[in-house]
């Protein structure tokens, strides 16, 4: 059975809301919060099917605990072939609408240049922004929540993520 794990980068655990909601759904004990428990590369290395959140910082930034790591995928070239990565996270579309969520499109940028299959695009419909680097077409390229303006939606975003993630992963 393919192993799944759930790494998160957040500030003040918003994003933590789809994480939880996804170590419950897919049965997993224990989601790995960046700042905290992340040890190395070869921690998202054992597992086949990843699980990755960042909220959105500074000018459409990962959230600080996934710097180093991004560069060291990025320098170090490590290849994710083989492995499948859904991308999540909380931003705010209204103070920070002109990069929206960004962090999951910097995080796409740097997964599938190594290799990695991204499942969990999720359609743009129902958000208000102006500009968003987790935007590919008509999708983003992962889930964004904002719990500051629409919070309201958060729950029904969450539930329809997983039946895509469920569907695309057969699981
Ligand atoms: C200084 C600062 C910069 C931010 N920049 C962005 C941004 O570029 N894009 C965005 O969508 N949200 C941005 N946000 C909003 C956060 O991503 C948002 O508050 C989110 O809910 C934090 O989630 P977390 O608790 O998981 O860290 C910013 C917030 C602050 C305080």
């Amino acid at each position: 059975m393919a192993k799944i794990g759930i790494f998160c980068g957040t500030a003040g655990g918003t994003s933590m809301i789809i994480a939880d909601a996804l170590a419950n759904e897919f049965g997993v004990d224990e989601v790995i919060n960046m700042e905290e428990d992340f040890d190395d590369i070869d921690q998202l290395l054992s597992y086949d099917i990843l699980f990755l959140g960042s909220s959105t910082w500074g000018q459409g930034d990962v959230h600080h605990s996934w710097v180093d790591v991004v560069l060291e995928i990025e320098s170090d070239d490590i290849d994710f072939s083989g492995k499948t990565i859904a991308l999540f996270g909380a931003g705010d579309c209204v103070k920070h609408g002109e990069h929206f969520g960004s962090a999951l499109g910097k995080l796409y940028k740097t997964f599938t240049d190594v290799n990695a299959k991204v499942v969990g695009f999720f359609p743009i419909e129902g958000y208000k922004y102006d500009f968003s680097l987790a935007q590919h077409g008509d999708k983003f390229c992962g889930l964004v929540i904002d719990q500051h303006n629409e919070k309201a939606k958060t729950d029904e975003r969450i539930e329809k993520w997983i039946d895509i993630l469920k569907d695309e992963l057969n699981l």
